[in-house]
């Protein structure tokens, strides 16, 4: 969170991490009070929405106080997006936009994660005070996002179409478990390499299944899937699928891994699994450089992952067991699936890139 100030205007540069670089507790709640609050939400398993939401309650900078502060001056936010939706009072908290959430909201949240009765009675009293408002206008508040996972997308498939590939993005959004996001990627691998001209139909009920459990709408598998088939029609070159968003992964092991090496990892299961011609090429990385606790951004499998491990004795399901993927990629072919960038300075999520060869009878057209 940088400020800069010119002229009677303060510009800040609002981006991840926000909320826990710009803590400011509403007295009486001290620091130390408030992080216990956040470390107990966020390991009942609190989404960024509901810990956000109680951080804004919570703080005199979050939830707009920083615009308020800086009042009548002119408050310019350029804002780096790390949540799906890019919701702007969300984002590192809000500081510089102004929150409308209640007390009873958040006593739902708390009363949620069964944590009502362990809470100080400093968040008793913070809640129970009205917040400020910075006045009846927000003319002075010119909040403006310059970096996105749509944006990251966007650029994408511009850098697609220079390499003569034929971009489709299927949503920025891709949310929901690991388990379920590897099966939308094969299923959709499975669809653009249909060795049949039409794919079966039942292929495109599946994808539509999982679009609930993926965060990804039934219009934009629709409209990814009507763009698979006319590639597979006519024959174009390979189809660069994008996508980007949030996974979540259910932590049941000890080993090294994140989200995105597991579900590179998943994916790669997928593919070598589904029969017929599927050249699918995956891609999962986090734009900030570094995925969970590891050094690596993420990895990249297709079909012959499974052989190739089996060839160097490595058992995948055990690896996935123990959440041990960057320990399996680093064990596999000295470790050339990772993707390791290094800490990029910036981060809008993670970014998702499956290549889609023609299936062969598009070859012989
Ligand atoms: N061994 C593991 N295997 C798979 N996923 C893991 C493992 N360890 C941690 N994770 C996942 O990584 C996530 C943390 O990732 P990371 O450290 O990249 O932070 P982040 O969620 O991207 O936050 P930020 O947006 O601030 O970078 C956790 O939500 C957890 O689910
Ligand atoms: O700082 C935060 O609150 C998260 O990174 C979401 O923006």
């Amino acid at each position: 969170m940088e400020l800069g100030d010119t002229d009677n205007r303060k510009n800040d540069v609002i981006h991840s991490g926000g909320s826990a670089l710009l803590p400011a507790p509403a007295p009486p709640m001290s620091l130390q009070e408030k992080q216990d609050v956040t470390r107990k939400l966020a390991a009942a398993g609190a989404t960024i929405q509901e810990l956000n939401t109680v951080r804004r309650a919570l703080s005199l900078l979050k939830g707009g106080g920083l615009a308020q502060c800086a009042n009548p001056a002119q408050v310019v936010a350029l804002i780096l997006s790390d949540v799906i939706g890019d919701p702007l009072d969300l984002i590192a908290s809000g500081p510089t936009v102004q929150s409308d959430s209640k007390p009873e909201e958040v006593w739902a949240i708390f009363d949620r994660y069964k944590l009502s009765d362990s809470l100080p009675s400093s968040v008793k009293e913070v809640l129970s005070k009205t917040r400020p408002h910075y006045g009846e206008t927000k003319d002075h508040v010119l909040n403006v996002v310059i970096g996105s996972n749509t944006i990251a997308l966007e650029c994408a498939s511009r850098k697609a179409v220079e390499l003569g590939l034929r971009p489709v993005i299927l949503s920025p959004g891709v949310c929901g478990d690991v388990r379920f996001v590897s099966q939308l990627y094969g299923l959709l691998s499975r669809f653009a390499c249909s060795p049949e001209k039409d794919p079966p139909p039942e292929l495109a009920a599946k994808i539509l299944q999982l679009g609930p459990e993926v965060g990804v709408e039934s219009w934009d598998l629709c409209r990814t899937m009507n763009v698979l088939v006319e590639e597979i029609k006519e024959g174009w070159g390979t189809t660069c699928l994008l996508a980007g968003g949030e996974p979540t992964v259910q932590l049941t092991g000890k080993g090294r891994g994140g989200r995105n090496q597991e579900l590179a990892l998943r994916v790669g299961l997928e593919l070598s699994s589904s029969e017929g011609n599927n050249g699918a090429v995956f891609l999962s990385g986090g734009t900030d450089g570094q995925d969970g606790p590891t050094e690596a951004a993420g990895a990249v499998t297709d079909r012959e992952l499974m052989e190739e491990a089996t060839s160097q004795g490595l058992d995948i399901d055990g690896f996935l067991t123990n959440n041990d993927s960057f320990t399996f990629f680093s064990q596999l072919s000295e470790g050339r699936r990772l993707i390791m960038p290094g800490l990029t300075g910036t981060n809008v999520m993670d970014v998702h890139v499956m290549l889609l060869p023609p299936s062969p009878q598009t070859d012989l057209q």
